[in-house]
C-alpha cells in the first residue's frame, strides 16, 4: 500500500485516485461494496460513477478499509451527510493519520462544515479540507484544475500542497479552512436556487442576480462565523461558485434546472446542497444573519412556496444599498 489512500469511491473519490495515481504512485481506493470493489479491480474502471475512466495501474480498489488505512494520508471523499457517523465508526482505525476531507456541505446534526466534523470525531488526526472548483470526471479527464488545500496548521498544509498536486491538480494552500469549507458549501445552495431560475425559465439576467446576491449571502455567514473575505473571493467560494451555477454537469445546479422544469428526480444522486441549505437556513436564523435566497431555496425544496411565489417574494424585499 502506498501513502495516499481514498476513502470513498464516488465520482470525486474515484477522479483523485486516478490523478493521483496517474502520477505514478501507489494509490489505494478504499469502496465499502465488496463485490464493487472487487469489479473495479479486476476492470480497472468504475463503471457505476465515472464510466470510460480507465484506473493507472498503480491504483488499487479495495473494500479492505484496514489495508487501506495503512495508508499515512487518507483522502474522504463520503457524501457530506455521511462523514461524521462514517469517522466515528472507523476512529479506531483512522486517528493519528492526515485526514484530508474532499466533502462540501454543512452537517446536518452539527450545523458544522467538514473540517470541524473531523476535528470533532477524530481528535488525534492531523486534519486539512480540500476544495475549490473541478467536476470529478474533468478530473478523470486530465483536464487543468487549480483547487485550495487548508488547514490550521503550516507543516501539514506545506506537505499536503506537495503531495496532492498531481499534473492537472494545481493546489493553491490556505490556512484559512473554515473559509475553504463553508464557501464549497455555501455555493450548492445557490446552484440548486441557479438552477431553479434557468429551470421556471425566469433567464440568465435573474441567475446573474442569483449568483451575486448568493456571493453577497455566503460572505455574510462565513464572515461572521470567522472566515477571511479573500478566501470567499478564492477558488473555493467565488471559483467553484462560478462552475457549480453555469454547469449542467453539476448535479446541484441540474437538481434545481429539473424542479423549475417540473422533471423528475432521481433520488440517488448526490446533491449535497439539498441538506445544506436545511442546516444553513436554521444556522442563519439562529445567528440572525439574512440570507433570503439560502432561506427561499429550503422553503422550495420543502414544498412551501412554489418558484413564482419565490421570484415575487425575493424582487419585493425592501430596497436596499447593495
Ligand atoms: N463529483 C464531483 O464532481 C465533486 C464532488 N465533490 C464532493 O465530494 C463528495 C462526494 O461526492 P461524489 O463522490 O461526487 O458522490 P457520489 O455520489 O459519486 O459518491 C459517493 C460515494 O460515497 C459512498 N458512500 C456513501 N455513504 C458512505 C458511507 N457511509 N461509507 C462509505 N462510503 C459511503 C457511496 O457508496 C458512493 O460511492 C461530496 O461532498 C461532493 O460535494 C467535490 C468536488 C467535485
Ligand atoms: O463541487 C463540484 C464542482 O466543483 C461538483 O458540483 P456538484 O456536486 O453540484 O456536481
Amino acid at each position: 500500500m502506498g501513502e495516499i489512500s481514498v476513502l470513498g469511491a464516488g465520482a470525486f473519490g474515484t477522479a483523485l485516485a486516478i490523478s493521483l495515481a496517474a502520477t505514478g504512485r501507489d494509490v489505494t481506493l478504499w469502496a465499502r461494496d465488496a463485490e464493487a470493489a472487487q469489479v473495479m479491480q479486476a476492470n480497472r474502471e468504475n463503471a457505476r460513477r465515472l464510466p470510460g475512466k480507465a484506473f493507472p495501474t498503480s491504483l488499487t480498489a479495495t473494500s479492505d478499509l484496514t489495508k487501506a488505512c495503512e495508508g499515512r494520508v487518507l483522502l474522504l471523499a463520503v457524501p457530506m451527510q455521511q462523514l461524521a457517523g462514517f469517522c466515528d465508526t472507523n476512529k479506531r482505525l483512522i486517528q493519528h493519520k492526515t485526514l484530508v476531507s474532499c466533502c462540501k456541505g454543512v452537517d446536518l446534526t452539527s450545523e458544522r462544515g467538514p473540517l470541524a466534523v473531523l476535528e470533532d470525531t477524530v481528535p488525534d488526526a492531523d486534519v486539512a479540507i480540500l476544495s475549490g472548483p473541478s467536476f470529478a470526471v474533468d478530473i478523470a479527464d486530465g483536464l487543468p484544475t487549480a483547487l485550495t488545500l487548508a488547514g490550521r496548521d503550516q507543516a501539514t498544509v506545506d506537505h499536503l500542497q506537495t503531495l496532492l498536486t498531481t499534473a492537472n491538480i494545481r493546489l493553491y494552500s490556505s490556512l484559512d479552512p473554515l473559509g475553504v469549507e463553508f464557501g464549497g458549501a455555501l455555493k450548492n445552495v445557490i446552484a440548486i436556487a441557479c438552477g431553479l431560475a434557468i429551470g421556471a425559465g425566469l433567464g440568465e439576467s435573474a441567475r446573474a442576480a442569483l449568483m451575486t446576491r448568493g456571493f453577497a449571502e455566503m460572505q455574510r455567514l462565513a464572515l461572521r462565523l470567522g472566515a477571511e473575505r479573500d478566501t470567499l473571493a478564492g477558488l473555493s467560494g467565488f471559483g467553484d461558485l462560478v462552475l457549480t451555477c453555469t454547469s449542467e454537469k453539476s448535479r446541484n445546479f441540474s437538481h434545481g434546472l429539473k424542479l423549475g422544469r417540473g422533471a423528475k428526480i432521481d433520488p440517488t444522486v448526490t446533491v449535497e446542497g439539498v441538506a445544506t441549505a436545511k442546516a444553513v437556513a436554521h444556522l442563519s436564523r439562529s445567528l440572525e444573519i439574512d440570507m433570503p435566497i439560502t432561506t427561499t431555496v429550503t422553503q422550495i425544496l420543502n414544498r412551501d412556496i412554489s418558484i413564482s411565489e419565490a421570484a415575487e417574494s425575493l424582487l419585493s424585499r425592501p430596497l436596499k444599498r447593495e
